[in-house]
């Protein structure tokens, strides 16, 4: 008993001994701790931003219809080019001047998404959109080739006939009466993507109630439902710390609702099996296999992740891109006669499909596409997570914040772009660009984490005639993928129909969650072309 009671006094000496000798170190570190998140907290209050109460930050402010809030962000910028918010804890600091997104987007340090992409995960998974570090390293490396492949050149078919169903669907409609093309315009972008990343056509345009047609409505913000009202999930919890944690989310009704609709998400997706051989063209999920088998470290969900990823990057934002397209030239006649001119001219009055040579020829048609990408970028926020501190403008910025890149507000810097809400496609000619700041316009973001479909130089003129070859030459095969397809669908389009745009610019109204859309759809009403086959004749100018 005595040398049981001796052993354990010698356990609670010993014990309390570490405790003294580690009660300073633990000290440090709670005072490190404090230190940092105080400096933190000083250095994110020096630039300006909105008043903030204790622990909820502006969440309040926040807490409002994404119409608002989108409109409430435009405004934390009025009160700098580099300004700041919070969500609860989280700080969060806004640029909108050329200059200060050239420290982030120019940057191979600060590459990392934001947490706030987690949020696209359960979706998503982690694909290039959602990953950091070594994984998105790697993949990046894996998947650029894919797109300098020559294969772009065979894609032009694949754009131009699925343009050629679109177009078929649309002469039903153009009777002149209003009605919203938004969904019909995504769902040709979705069998485009769906045979070129997968090799395989899904049909979505002749069956648009398909589950894979629908996608998951509570989650992908061009769905028909979020269009017109409401926040997606991703959203919702975004602006609610509490449902932040995977548990508590998915303790919550929310987090059920979100499993139940990506329970219906995964099932079609299960289904477009994969078809090798199917065609002679090359898919990029070819491509993604080929490479995965040259490094065993990529699963099968990593490939699985990849589909998805590239399966919503590469249609929303085309159909985005697109809608928006035809607002433009619905609302601008003039420009609209100059484009379908110009397509008359290159097309020779031809009935035929445009070939990749032909879209190229296109150039007013492409400054009129810049112009609208600028005044309508359909990603309007990119978020990064600095790792280590950065100094924007002047201010130091602590590691840790997340740097939210407003593209939109950039695009309207009137310094950049005098009478910034302007339709003015010539202010993309090479003799009006050269005063530009080479990041005043990023649609496609810019720098190493760029988009993996940005045509290098967008809008190119003839190299031969260019100025300046750095600017103004084509860009490799592989990187036109975007601009191919935007041009294929809204060439064939615009040379059957004359397009009206219902709403004034007035009375536009923006939803703008990860993707940038007129609030309650694209309302036009089309005319057919006489002579253009757009079915009835007559009925257009
Ligand atoms: C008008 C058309 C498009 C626009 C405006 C656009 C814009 C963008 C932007 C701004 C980013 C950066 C997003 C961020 O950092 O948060 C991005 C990334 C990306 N885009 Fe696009 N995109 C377009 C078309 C496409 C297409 C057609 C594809 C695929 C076929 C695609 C695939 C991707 C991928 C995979 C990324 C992630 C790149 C990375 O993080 O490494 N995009 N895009």
């Amino acid at each position: 008993m005595a040398g049981q009671g001796s052993a354990s006094w010698g356990l609670e000496s010993l014990l309390s001994r570490s405790l003294y000798a580690l009660a300073p170190v633990l000290a440090a570190l709670l005072l490190g701790q404090i230190y940092r998140r105080q400096r933190k907290i000083w250095l994110i209050e020096q630039l300006p931003g909105p008043k903030g109460l204790p622990l909820v930050g502006n969440l309040l402010h926040m807490w409002v219809d994404h119409e608002e809030l989108f409109r409430r962000l435009c405004k934390i910028c009025d009160l700098g080019n580099v300004a700041r918010f919070w969500v609860g804890s989280k700080p969060y600091c806004i640029v909108s001047s050329a200059r200060a997104v050239e420290t982030i987007l120019s940057s191979s340090k600060h590459i990392d998404k934001s947490w706030d992409y987690t949020l696209f995960r359960p979706w998503l998974g982690e694909g290039l959109v959602t990953s950091s570090g070594v994984k998105w390293h790697t993949h990046r490396k894996m998947l650029t080739p894919a797109f300098h492949f020559k294969i772009l050149e065979d894609f032009v078919e694949v754009f131009t006939a699925q343009a050629e169903t679109l177009v078929e669907k649309l002469k039903t409609k153009a009777d002149g009466r209003p009605f919203d093309i938004y969904n019909d315009i995504t769902l040709c972008a979705l069998d485009i993507i769906c045979e070129t990343a997968m090799g395989r056509s899904i049909n979505a345009q002749r069956n648009s109630e398909s589950d894979i047609a629908l996608r998951p409505v509570r989650l992908d913000p061009t769905s028909t439902p979020y269009r017109q009202d409401g926040r997606t999930l991703i959203q919702f919890r975004q602006f609610r710390p509490w449902l932040h944690s995977d548990f508590a989310f998915r303790l919550s009704s929310y987090g059920r609702e979100q499993e139940k609709c990506l329970r219906r998400h995964r099932t079609p997706h299960a289904r477009i099996r994969y078809v090798p051989g199917q065609k002679p063209r090359q898919a990029f999920l070819d491509l993604l296999l080929e490479y995965s088998e040259k490094d065993p470290t990529t699963t099968d969900e990593d490939i699985r992740d990849e589909v998805n990823t590239f399966m919503f990057a590469g249609h929303d934002t085309t159909s985005a891109a697109m809608n928006w397209f035809l607002y433009a030239m619905g609302s601008h006649p003039d420009a609209q006669e100059r484009v379908f001119e110009e397509i008359e001219a290159v097309l020779r009055g031809s009935g035929g499909a445009p070939s990749a040579s032909d879209l190229r020829e296109m150039k007013y048609l492409e400054l009129c596409l810049k112009e609208t990408l600028r005044l309508f970028p359909p990603i309007p926020v990119i978020i990064r997570e600095l790792k280590e501190d950065a100094v924007i403008n002047n201010y130091s910025i602590p590691a840790g914040t997340s740097v939210v890149i407003h593209v939109y507000r950039l695009h309207h810097d009137p310094e950049q772009f005098p009478d910034p809400e302007a339709f003015d496609p010539d202010r993309f000619l090479p003799q009006n660009s050269t005063r530009r700041h080479s990041y005043a316009y990023v649609p496609f973001s810019a720098g190493p984490r760029n988009c993996i479909a940005k045509p290098k130089v967008l809008f190119l003129l003839d190299p031969k005639t260019a100025t300046s070859a750095s600017a103004f030459s084509f860009p490799p095969a592989g990187q036109k993928f975007s601009l191919l397809e935007m041009k294929a669908i809204l060439c064939s389009i615009l040379r059957r129909f004359r397009v009206e745009s219902v709403v004034p610019r007035k009375d536009l109204k923006l939803l703008a969650e990860l993707i940038l859309l007129p609030k309650g759809g694209n309302l036009v009403r089309l005319f057919p072309r006489a002579g253009g086959d757009g079915g009835q004749r007559g009925g257009g100018s």
